[in-house]
């Protein structure tokens, strides 16, 4: 494994120098990836394993919207595709994509396919690391692994057709072949991740809750409403203050902070907007700071975990959803975000 400075502190990282898909294809030559759900994790990793050359099929429940998207990618029935507990009984390496609450629900039925020297893999720390909550405990005698793509399912798909990848996360929790790390690392390649980095089961899910609770959804989101609210409420223009707030972060400034940091976008904007940028990061550190505290302390008591199993094993959890993010579409910035999409070049 590659050790990689980060900041100054190393790492352990596996590159596709080392473990190329080649080496992947080796380890993975005899055994059988069983990918368990088709949601949004379920389609990116299964068809990019099966463009790699492995042996894939999917489990899914055949009444559902999702069985009929499988179909629609080319899984066969009967061929690739089965229903959930026929796929984990012919899989050797069990992929687990249910969404975490569907986990919980199944488990009992897939665990009576954990034979013996089978490997148990999920895509979130979610399930072992909350075992108490989620009764998630695998037979000791299987390998227990885990690679988590860094970001949707879609992206994974979309990085790997245009010849990238995306970066994941990698952690084993229980090795009982004496393969699981050779296993977890060829499976990783093979769904076509970029780099691998090394982590445990409750680092990856700690971070992960914070971070799409925290900036990458939950804290944008509020941040963007704020602002788009304090500028609306000032008279501004609904596209006024969604470009302000919006648009041109993501069309024009994150692109170039993807690139090159916010160091250099500092350096990079008019001397008027450096000035302000400095003087008014920290204030907003510093508001926003106890509100991140709180929330790593709900993640890392549990309490995050248990308002996601509860509200998402609601037989109603769907209609509820539903009319959730009917809220947040039918918001004026959205709406307004709506508009200002059509007007990009690519959509005119
Ligand atoms: N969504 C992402 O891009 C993403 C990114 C990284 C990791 N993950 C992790 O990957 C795993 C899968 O997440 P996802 O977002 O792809 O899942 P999802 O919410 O899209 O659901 C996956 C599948 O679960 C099935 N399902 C739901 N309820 C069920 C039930 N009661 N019985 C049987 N099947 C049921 C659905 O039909 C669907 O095919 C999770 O552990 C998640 O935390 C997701
Ligand atoms: C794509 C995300 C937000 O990174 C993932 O963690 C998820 O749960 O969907
Ligand atoms: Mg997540
Ligand atoms: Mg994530």
């Amino acid at each position: 494994m590659a050790k990689i400075n980060f900041g100054g502190v190393e790492e352990n990282v596996v590159t596709r120098g080392e473990f190329p898909l080649a080496k992947a294809q080796e380890v993975l030559k005899n055994e059988t990836v069983a990918v368990i759900g088709y949601g949004v994790q379920g389609p990116g990793q299964s068809m990019n394993m099966r463009d790699n050359g492995i042996n894939v099929i999917i489990g899914q429940r055949n009444w559902s919207k999702s069985w009929d998207k499988a179909v629609a990618d080319g899984w066969v029935p009967g061929e690739t595709l089965f229903e959930i507990e026929e796929a984990c009984a012919k899989g050797t390496i069990i992929l687990n994509l249910l969404s975490d609450a569907a986990q919980i629900e199944m488990w009992s039925k897939m665990k009576s396919h954990l034979t013996s020297g089978k490997a148990l893999c999920f895509s979130h720390g979610f399930g072992i690391t909350y075992k108490e909550k989620t009764g998630i405990i695998p037979p000791a005698d299987v390998d227990v692994i885990l690679v988590a793509p860094k970001g949707s399912g879609t992206s994974l798909r979309r990085l790997f057709v245009s010849g990238r990848g995306l970066n994941s996360s990698f952690a084993i929790f229980q090795d009982a072949t004496g393969k699981a790390h050779e296993r977890v690392v060829a499976l990783g390649i093979a769904v076509g991740s970029g780099y691998l980095f090394e982590t445990d089961f409750r680092r990856e899910v700690y971070s992960d809750l914070t971070g799409e609770r925290g900036t990458l959804m939950g804290a944008i989101q509020g941040i963007f409403a704020a602002q788009y609210q304090v500028l609306r409420d000032n008279g501004h223009t609904p596209s006024e203050a969604f470009n302000e707030t919006v648009e041109e972060l993501t069309q024009s400034l994150m692109p170039l902070i993807a690139e090159n940091g916010m160091d250099w976008m500092y350096a990079n904007c008019s001397t008027t907007a450096q000035r302000g940028a400095l003087d008014w990061w920290k204030p907003f550190r510093d508001a926003t700071l106890p509100v991140f505290q709180k929330l790593y302390a709900e993640v890392a008591c549990g309490n995050e975990a248990q308002r996601s199993i509860d509200s998402n094993s609601k037989p109603d959890y769907r209609e509820k959803l539903d009319a959730e993010l009917k809220e947040l579409h039918e918001s004026e910035m959205w709406q307004t975000g709506i508009a200002v999409r059509k007007l990009r070049p690519e959509n005119n």
